[in-house]
């Protein structure tokens, strides 16, 4: 199967901003997960009235497709109203590193066509991860 192109997955992750559930926040995130078989997991933010219960796009991507069995993902996208490349939270980084190679790119844009490109590892140095329990 032919691979999407970096632009692509952009636009999917930029549709998923429709999607967010956003009453409180008013902050629409939506994100773009590719397996490496080629599919794509998209994920926008769900808030709550208990505001801790909110999910971020991130999340929402990953556990989509972790809950339908895929575990092999080669890049991830992610999108919102920032000034600059959003910046995914620090549970969405741990996650990042549960489920990804520490070299795997994510790509962090902006609705104003900014890109900051980086990596799992360049997001969360020294993750706590399954191989640190031996
Ligand atoms: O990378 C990010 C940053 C923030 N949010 C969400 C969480 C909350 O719903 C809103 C404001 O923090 O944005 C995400 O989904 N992903
Ligand atoms: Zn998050």
């Amino acid at each position: 199967m032919a691979k999407i192109s970096d632009e692509a997955l952009t636009i999917k992750a930029e549709r998923m901003l429709e999607a967010a559930y956003v009453p409180y926040s008013e902050f629409p995130v939506g994100a773009a997960l590719l397996t490496k078989e080629g599919e794509v997991y998209t994920g926008c933010n769900i808030e709550n009235a208990s505001y801790p219960l909110s999910i971020c796009a991130e999340r929402t991507a990953f556990f989509k497709a972790v809950s339908e069995g895929k575990f092999e993902f080669e890049k991830l996208v992610v999108t919102g109203g920032t000034e600059g490349p959003i910046s995914p939270c620090g549970a969405c980084r741990q996650v990042m590193a549960e489920f990804c190679d520490p070299d795997m790119p994510v790509i962090l844009t902006n609705t104003h066509g900014h890109v900051y490109e980086t990596t799992v590892a360049g997001l969360l140095p020294g993750a706590f991860t399954n191989k640190d329990m031996v």
